[in-house]
């Protein structure tokens, strides 16, 4: 029998099983194949954290000798792709860039319409050894650099540094990158890991459903919103004479854009109702960031906005309220942020392309008909 309920937004709704993440908003945990994110941040690199979410275990060192020797091996862009990005207005949005970029590997990709597993690992490794390339090589052609060749002795969060700024990176900024990489990785059937999993379940190929998952990505209910954050600072810094007024100008600012009816970027989340799980990891991490770049002033409008929020809406902050900051001081351009979350969650939506193929069905709901009654023509 048909249920005749509608579920807007899917809200509320448990649509399959999963064995890849649990998102516990009435514990406030989240874990990745059983192991809790926190610890996960703290003490493995991103790679042991993508090599965890495919195969569901933390890699041995000889495994994860092999795995990075894989990775390291296919991160450069590759000239045909270099020349597709150049093609690109330089006016174009990033997250254009990687979408594109996404979907020129599928259609140069010599099995891309393999889709046994063993081919969507392979699949998986490269487009997470790639990515970084495309995000770094595109904010350094916007600026007028050139391109940067990968370094096989860095690891991934170091690479990617050194491919984005051409210098290397201090190991706290190293860190807090890592810890930014693991919190994005997955997060269960969010909006864009959705879209990959509809995508998959008509048995198109990997690359269509992570290129279709990158637009999910790109809107700021979702992964746009650090972006978002960052343009919300800039706008109060703006409002104000000096930099450290800007704490203090906060609330006034946050007043006007509710009386608008303005959705604050970076706050609320659908499932989580008392505060997203990563929050106070990245917190530290963004906390660590403004140390080492000396702007304390930057910490006090984070929390001056966080404070009025809480204050008036009682809705607090997200991921993408300490990331984008963080990822700011780590010297991104904002249109850079989203992409970034992409090198990241490249991991879970393949997990989850892979997982859906495991027992697929055809993703399929119903709608109620609302339109004109049946109607003919004279
Ligand atoms: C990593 C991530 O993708 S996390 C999400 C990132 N997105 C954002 O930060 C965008 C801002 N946040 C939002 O728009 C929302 O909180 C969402 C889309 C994330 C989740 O929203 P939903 O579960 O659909 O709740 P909904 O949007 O219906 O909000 C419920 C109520 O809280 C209010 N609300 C929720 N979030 C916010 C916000 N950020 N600013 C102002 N009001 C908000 C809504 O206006 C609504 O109020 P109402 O009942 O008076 O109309
Ligand atoms: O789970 C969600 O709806 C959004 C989110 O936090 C994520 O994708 O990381």
């Amino acid at each position: 029998m048909t249920d005749t309920t509608i579920h807007k937004g899917l809200a509320g709704v448990l649509v399959d099983t999963t064995r890849i993440s649990k998102v516990n908003p009435e514990t406030n945990s989240l874990l990745y194949r059983g192991y809790p994110v926190q610890e996960l941040a703290a003490k493995c690199s991103f790679e042991e954290v993508a090599y965890l979410l495919w195969h569901g275990e933390l890699p041995s060192a000889d495994e994860l000798a092999v795995f990075t020797d894989a990775e390291r091996s296919q991160r450069a862009l590759t000239p045909e792709l270099k020349a597709v990005i150049d093609a690109l207005p330089v006016t174009c949005h990033p997250m254009d860039v990687c979408r594109t970029a996404a979907s020129v590997l599928g259609a140069q990709h010599e099995a891309a319409d393999d889709s046994s597993a063993e081919a969507n690992l392979a699949k998986s490794v490269s487009l997470f050894a790639g990515m970084p390339a495309v995000v770094a090589y595109d904010q350094r052609r916007r600026r007028g650099e050139d391109l940067v060749e990968p370094r096989e002795d860095l690891g991934y969060s170091a690479n990617f540094l050194w491919m984005t700024f051409g210098e290397e990176a201090a190991p706290e900024v190293v860190d807090a990158f890592n810890v930014s990489m693991i919190l994005y990785a997955e997060h269960s059937f969010n909006a864009s890991t959705f879209t990959a999993r509809v995508i998959t379940s008509t048995l198109a190929d990997l690359h269509s459903a992570v290129t279709g998952a990158i637009g999910a990505l790109k809107g700021p209910l979702h992964g746009g919103a650090n972006e978002a954050v960052m343009h919300t600072f800039q706008e109060i810094t703006e409002a104000t004479a000096e930099e450290d007024e800007a704490a203090a100008y906060a609330a006034a600012w946050l007043d006007e854009a509710l009386a608008e009816k303005k959705k604050i970027m970076g706050f609320g989340h659908r499932v989580y109702k008392n505060g997203d799980s990563r929050v106070p990891t990245m917190k530290a991490s963004l906390d660590a960031m403004i140390k080492h770049y000396d702007r304390p002033d930057l910490g006090e409008l984070y929390t001056a906005l966080e404070t009025a929020m809480a204050e008036r809406k009682n809705i607090l902050p997200n991921l993408d309220y300490p990331a984008g900051p963080a990822y700011h001081l780590m010297g991104f351009d904002t249109p850079t942020f989203t992409p970034l979350f992409v090198a990241a969650r490249i991991t879970g939506w393949t997990a989850h392309i892979m997982e859906q193929l495991e027992a697929n069905s055809l993703i399929r709901p119903l709608s109620e008909y609302n339109g004109p009654d049946e109607r003919h023509l004279a």
